[in-house]
């Protein structure tokens, strides 16, 4: 089989994107995806997206994510906000969109290559020793440390994400270094990928609800520094709720081909 892909990156979180309108992929080919994204014998890339129709009236389409190691996973936030902007550059939409993901409906934005992505709500923040953990459409594991460009953070996400409370289900790990109360650094863990990727939007998203749950700012509108480049998290908040969730930075074309297989 010969398929047309295109590869994107949203601050250095990359993306194999698939129009799955015309090829109706299945979603159950693990082994397949996970060679697609294989950074030496596929294309390589954190995760793979099909775009499909959605069926569901005032929706533009549907999203289906797969972290690299070929299962389908929850939201991904980057990843649709790279979805977005390939649904800009079919004339999908114009301006403003609405499509649907494994965890609920999306709005979502374009301008000028920026894609301004709103998130779920977020009301249920656990605390843990030395952390909050929260779903921001993907489990996150948040915690603040110190000198963060010096940690390995393989080896000590795969300690959380492997312990005996996360190990079945996985998590995704933050770690977070506060610079100003409005500015923040970042790196993840990332579960499916099994390794530090150079963003995570859904992890970002978290990130800032727990630094504002934390009362580390008092702003509903956060910057975030990644290995990749820096997105913002703005929101609304009432009495430990998050509302109007909405993740914004850059998504960009790297390049198109074929695959066949
Ligand atoms: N690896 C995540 C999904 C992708 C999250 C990340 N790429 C993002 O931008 O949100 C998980 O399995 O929970």
């Amino acid at each position: 089989m010969t398929v047309e892909f295109y590869k994107y990156q949203g601050t250095g979180n990359d993306f194999v994107i698939i129009d799955n309108r015309r090829y109706n992929l299945s979603k159950n080919d693990t082994k397949t995806i996970k060679l697609l994204c294989d950074r030496r014998f596929g294309i390589g890339a954190d995760g793979l997206i099909f775009l499909e129709n959605s069926g569901i009236e005032g929706e533009d389409f549907k999203m289906v994510y797969f972290n690299s190691d070929g299962n389908e996973s929850t939201m991904c936030g980057n990843g649709g906000r790279c979805l977005v902007s390939f649904a800009h550059y079919l004339n999908i939409f114009e301006k403003e969109t609405l499509f649907s993901a494994i965890d609920g409906q999306h709005e979502a934005s374009i301008t000028n290559g920026v894609v301004s992505l709103k998130m779920q709500d977020v009301s249920n923040i656990e605390t843990l020793e030395n952390a909050l953990y929260l779903n921001t459409g993907s489990p996150h594991y948040v915690t603040l440390t110190s000198d963060i460009l010096n940690k390995n953070i393989k080896v000590d996400g795969a300690a959380i994400r492997y312990n005996d409370r996360f190990k079945k289900e996985g998590t995704n790990v933050n770690f977070v270094e506060p610079i100003t109360a409005n500015l923040y650094r970042v790196r993840t863990y990332e579960r499916g990928v099994e390794d530090e990727t150079l963003s995570c939007g859904t992890g970002v998203t978290a990130v800032a609800i727990a630094m504002h749950a934390l009362s580390k700012t008092d702003k509903n509108s956060v910057d975030l520094i990644v290995q990749g480049g820096s997105l913002n998290v703005a929101f609304n908040t009432n009495n430990g709720t998050y509302t109007n969730v909405w993740l914004t930075g850059p998504a960009e074309q790297v390049f198109k081909g074929e695959v066949s297989w």
